[in-house]
């Protein structure tokens, strides 16, 4: 639905209380140019929520602002009422948000428990990085079950899996994914945001990504956004946002039934 019209209640998250992220006015970009112009976004506790738009629309600035890797110019970010606007990555991990990037970050060498040992790094005490060690693979059985293998022989699904599961180490509230399925197959994605559902039902986490597949991050998620030339110009329930005409034509190469 356009943006000036009030926004659906999604199909999750408590919607008596405020929402877990809250990004108000949003302005940001590179050198002296403005590529975000007050983005306002925000993510219920519980929910999966998808950022969509064209190429250079502003999806990855968005989350590089919110993850402290550029200035926010103009516009305030919460967490939980915590002002996190400046906060860094860092800042930003302690805080509970967890960033899983595009990127492949996985060590194929190592072994996939030694992949999720990583994400407490940090951590001296053995005891408390084997039981949340454990506590990642209860939500995670194919990687348990893989726990000896080298990373480097996962599946495409598996290594994104191992990425999200090292992620949940420190035990993060929301949990950023830039573009979960670029690289993956049409059934891998499917897979992965079947994941990503069990996990907010069994472990109450929340997530926000970005996507380039349009179709797929609106057909999986609770609820969307679509970004265009730095501005919000629609909002609504994934699957609105997919039966809205003009979103069909403008993003999903769709016409009119
Ligand atoms: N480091 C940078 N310096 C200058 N301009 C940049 C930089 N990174 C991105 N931009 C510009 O900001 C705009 C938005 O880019 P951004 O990467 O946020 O878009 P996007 O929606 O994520 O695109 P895509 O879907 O292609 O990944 C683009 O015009 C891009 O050229």
């Amino acid at each position: 639905m356009p943006i000036s019209e009030p926004e659906a209640a999604p199909a999750h998250g408590d919607q008596t209380r405020p929402p877990l992220l809250d990004v108000r006015g949003l302005r940001a970009g590179y050198r002296g140019v403005d590529i975000l112009h007050g983005v306002d976004l925000t993510v219920g506790e519980g929910e999966i929520v998808c950022v969509v738009g064209p190429n250079g629309s502003g999806k990855s600035t968005i989350f590089k602002a919110l993850y402290g890797l550029i200035d926010v110019r103009e516009g305030t970010v919460l967490f939980d009422g915590e002002d996190i606007t400046a906060y860094g990555p860092q800042q930003l991990l302690t805080a509970g948000i967890a960033l899983v990037p595009q990127l492949p970050a996985i060590f194929p060498a190592m072994t996939v428990y030694e992949n999720i040992e990583l994400g407490m790094y940090l951590e001296r005490d053995r005891a408390k990085i084997r039981r949340r060690i454990d506590e990642v693979f209860d939500l995670f059985p194919k990687l348990a079950a893989r726990r000896t293998q080298q990373a480097g022989t996962l599946s495409g699904g598996e290594r994104r899996a191992l990425e999200i599961g090292r992620s949940l180490m420190l035990q993060p509230r929301l949990v950023l994914m830039d573009e979960p399925s670029v690289g993956l197959s049409p059934l891998l994605v499917r897979e992965v945001f079947e994941q990503l559902r069990s996990l907010r039902d069994a472990a109450g986490l929340t997530f926000l990504m970005i996507e380039q597949n349009a179709r797929s991050g609106l057909e999986l998620s609770d609820r969307g956004y679509v970004i265009e030339r730095g501005r919000v110009t629609y909002t609504g329930a994934g699957s609105e946002l997919l039966a809205d005409d003009e979103v069909r034509r403008t993003f999903l190469g769709v016409g009119k039934d």
